[in-house]
């Protein structure tokens, strides 16, 4: 393996004048605890370690691409939520961030609820043992087959997200002779400060029912004059990837406003609002991502401030974190490759991997870190490209970066925060294989979804 030096390019700050890449590190092979999952530490001999195994074990018995998920600390948070929310709450993890049999076990065992939004979620859910009624149903677009299927198991709600979906899951449920206890999902007209591909509460996109205009009050209306639906609350995402609560807070008060409406038109006190998830975590040394207990608290205050006010029973809150679980327990291994130093430019360094097992920085030009992990580096610090295999020139994974000079063909880097919308939001590009998820914790490594194999790709090619 060579180890020949790339030269360094242009000096950062006239590329980057501002930001997170203004400046490169003091070291180069610290790896900051707010991006990297709990267990992982750097050893004495420069190798970094996860759950007490070095990556280089992990990649010769795992292979690269792969995601390591450190189960210590994917229990920690949920607890952590869990706990900062106390009895009088309830924490839906949202599985769209990641999902799979062994992320439903540890959920159940640390007492939280879960959220899905396909007829695949609400499987892998049910077959891991989530017992239905902890599970919320949600959706822009369910097929009259996935509510059926929702009902006959018996989750607890259903979120409601159209006018059209509350005569649906009504004429399903009272067709199967059940009542389905149901939320209605309301945009709050809350621009929420972050991409705008996943804020989700400004009243110009095609989730849940707009407050404005008297519509979500209409909504009630109806919901709560058919015989299949059981109305229990109220429901509000904001968007994802958020780090200021004010704008839960509006939407808090919006919400409880909206409670008090109803009691005033229809004389009852509707039980629940749930104000979805959303929190934001650090993918860079810069994101200062909140604790569960400051926004538990913030939102129970705002939620019983407002309730008193207008004489209403406090309803049960329930939040739905998904990124804020999940993101920051796990990260992707890759083997570097081809070196590409572009003279005046930068040096693009490929991996074994890319925009099929990690879509976010194509799509939403999500800033990550990386860092060389086999070895430590003294070398100086280039600027780099971090980008994958495929046949597209927005396969990137990590856009600015610095990484060691000496860099060479064979080494690993990983890439942390990767936990959430990564592997669930993987594709097939190219043909490429999507990498496995390895659960690691206290010295033992589990594959807990495997690598996809060539069989895999070829039995559903059935032409
Ligand atoms: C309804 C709903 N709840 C919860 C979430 C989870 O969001 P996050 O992973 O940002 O916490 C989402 C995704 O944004 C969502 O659409
Ligand atoms: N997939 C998005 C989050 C969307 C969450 C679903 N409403 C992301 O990677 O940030």
């Amino acid at each position: 393996m060579s180890r020949s030096a790339h030269p360094a390019g242009p000096r950062h700050a006239d590329v980057f004048p501002e930001g997170h890449y203004a400046a490169p590190p003091a070291d180069l092979n610290t790896l900051d605890p707010k991006v990297w999952a709990q267990t992982v530490t750097r050893t004495d001999d420069g190798v970094v370690t996860v759950g007490g195994i070095d990556v280089k074990a992990l990649a010769e018995e795992f292979g690269t691409p792969a995601y390591f998920v450190d189960e210590a600390d994917f229990r920690a948070r949920a607890r952590a939520w869990r706990t900062a929310f106390g009895q009088e709450a309830d924490v839906f993890y949202a599985g769209k961030a990641f999902l799979s049999r062994a992320i439903v076990r540890w959920l159940h065992e640390e007492g939280l609820n879960l959220d899905v939004c396909s007829g695949g979620e609400l499987a892998t859910a049910l077959s891991a043992g989530m017992p239905a009624d902890r599970i919320a149903f949600h959706g822009n677009n369910k097929s009259e087959e996935e509510i059926r299927r929702a009902v006959e198991a018996g989750v607890g709600r259903i979120v409601l997200d159209s006018f059209q979906e509350i005569v649906r899951v009504a004429h399903l449920a009272q067709s199967l002779g059940r009542r389905q206890k149901v939320q209605i999902r309301v945009t709050v007209g809350v621009e929420a400060h972050t991409h705008e591909f996943i804020a989700t509460a400004h009243e110009d996109q095609k989730f849940g029912i707009p407050l404005a205009g008297g519509q979500a009050a209409e909504a009630v209306r109806r919901a709560l004059k058919l015989d299949g639906l059981d109305l229990i609350g109220i429901h509000s995402h904001i968007g994802s990837q958020i780090f200021d609560t004010s704008g839960f807070e509006v939407a808090a008060h919006r919400v409880v406003g909206l409670l008090k409406d109803i009691r005033d038109e229809h004389g009852i006190e509707l039980p629940e609002i749930d104000l979805g998830g959303g929190l934001g975590i650090a993918y860079t040394s810069d994101d200062d991502p909140r604790d569960p207990h400051e926004i538990a608290k913030a939102l129970t205050e705002i939620v019983n401030r407002e309730c008193d006010a207008a004489r209403l029973r406090a309803p049960r809150i329930s939040v739905e974190p998904g990124r804020a679980i999940v993101g920051p327990t796990a990260f992707t291994l890759y083997e570097v490759g081809t070196i590409k130093p572009l003279d005046g430019l930068r040096t693009y360094v490929s991996v074994d991997g890319g925009m099929s097992d990690n879509i976010r920085t194509a799509l939403y030009d999500a800033e990550y870190s990386v860092a060389l992990v086999s070895r430590t580096s003294d070398a100086e610090p280039m600027l780099a490209r971090v980008v994958g295999k495929h046949c597209e020139s927005g396969d990137i994974v990590v856009k600015d970066a610095f990484l060691p000079a000496d860099l060479a063909p064979g080494d690993l880097i990983a890439v942390p925060a990767t936990g959430a919308y990564c592997r669930s939001m993987a594709s097939n590009y190219n043909h490429v294989l999507r990498p496995p998820v390895v659960a690691v914790n206290d010295g033992q490594a589990r594959v807990i979804v495997r690598r996809e194999t060539e069989e895999d790709l070829l039995r559903l090619d059935v032409g």
